[in-house]
């Protein structure tokens, strides 16, 4: 079979799940459309996103996929049982969208929606959290697998799994047949300022790739003003790839020689009353296609 990359763009650009009021004009047809018009192959699930049937039916007009859909666990809140049955609901609607991938991220504890300094009040997990928190995505693992779906787990800024030392340690205590990493350059580079280490040592493990670029400008400000994980990306923490700091050449290079496939997905979250959706999106098209494939064709 042969080897492939597909290359995905997040709803975040034109709505936001996390404030549901943004963006809240652009509709399901919009987003589609415009996925279309940028060039890309498909998109994740966002929480305005209808019934099966009728996202079936939008996709299918456009000739898209459905990459994954994130779901919040309460893991160490709620227990093993309860998460593991509405995470099952979660994989039968993924399943009848065809997707490959169930994006899973503990929120217990979670800053990333409140109003609380995202640099400096992240929640810590203790020992007996870990091993809970381990043990229920080992089942959630296992669930996913029954739906054909590969769970990954997505590190993220404000949670008790952010720094690249968490990340190490759910990945040893968890098992590598059912529990997958997803890598998110953003989040990583915000958290530790490196971005390439994680990559490296965990590359077998990373099965979704999410692409997010970062303003050091706008960093270095929402750090020093201490602001919360909403604050900045609304004064434009995050960006497409090519316009902020990181240098995507390296990591796209780096999963070609590691043979990934899978997805990788254009995650800029922004106000789109100030970065236009559909021009991110193009800008984001035009970068890939100039800067990662014309180059790694030659
Ligand atoms: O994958 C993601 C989903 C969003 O809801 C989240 O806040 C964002 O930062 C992200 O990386
Ligand atoms: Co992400």
């Amino acid at each position: 079979m042969e080897r492939e990359i597909l290359w995905g763009i997040a709803p975040i650009g034109w709505r936001n799940d996390d404030v549901p009021e943004i963006g809240a004009e652009n509709t399901l047809s919009h987003l589609l459309s415009d996925i279309v018009v940028a060039g890309f192959q498909g998109t994740e699930v966002g929480g305005f996103f209808p019934e099966a049937k009728v996202l079936n039916r939008e996709l299918e007009l456009r000739n898209l996929k459905i990459a994954g859909q994130w779901f919040s666990s309460y893991i160490i809140r709620d227990g093993i049982e309860e998460v593991s049955q509405s995470f099952a609901e979660h994989c039968e609607f993924l399943k009848e969208v065809h997707a490959s991938v169930a994006v899973v991220s503990e929120q217990t504890y979670s800053i990333q929606s409140v109003e609380k300094n995202v640099f400096s009040e992240k929640p810590h997990f203790s020992d007996e959290e870990w091993e809970k928190l381990c043990r229920g995505l080992n089942e959630l693992g296992k669930i996913a697998e029954r739906y054909e779906l590969k769970l990954v787990y997505h590190h993220h800024m404000g949670t008790g799994v952010q720094t690249e030392e968490e990340v190490d340690r759910l990945l040893a205590n968890t098992d590598p047949k059912v529990v997958h990493l997803l890598y998110d350059t953003g989040h990583i580079y915000v958290s530790d300022g490196n971005y390439m280490t994680i990559l490296n040592k965990h590359i077998d493990r990373i099965k979704h790739v999410h692409f997010k670029d970062v303003r050091k400008d706008v960093l270095d400000q929402c750090r020093n003003d201490g602001r919360s994980f909403i604050q900045s990306f609304l004064q434009g923490l995050f960006t497409v790839p090519g316009d902020g700091c990181i240098d995507f050449t390296k990591v796209y290079q780096t999963l070609l020689d590691a043979r990934y496939e899978g997805w990788i997905v254009i995650e800029a979250e922004q106000d789109p009353k100030v970065a236009h959706p559909l021009e991110y999106a193009l800008m984001a098209r035009k970068y890939i296609d100039e800067n990662l494939l014309l180059v790694s064709s030659k």
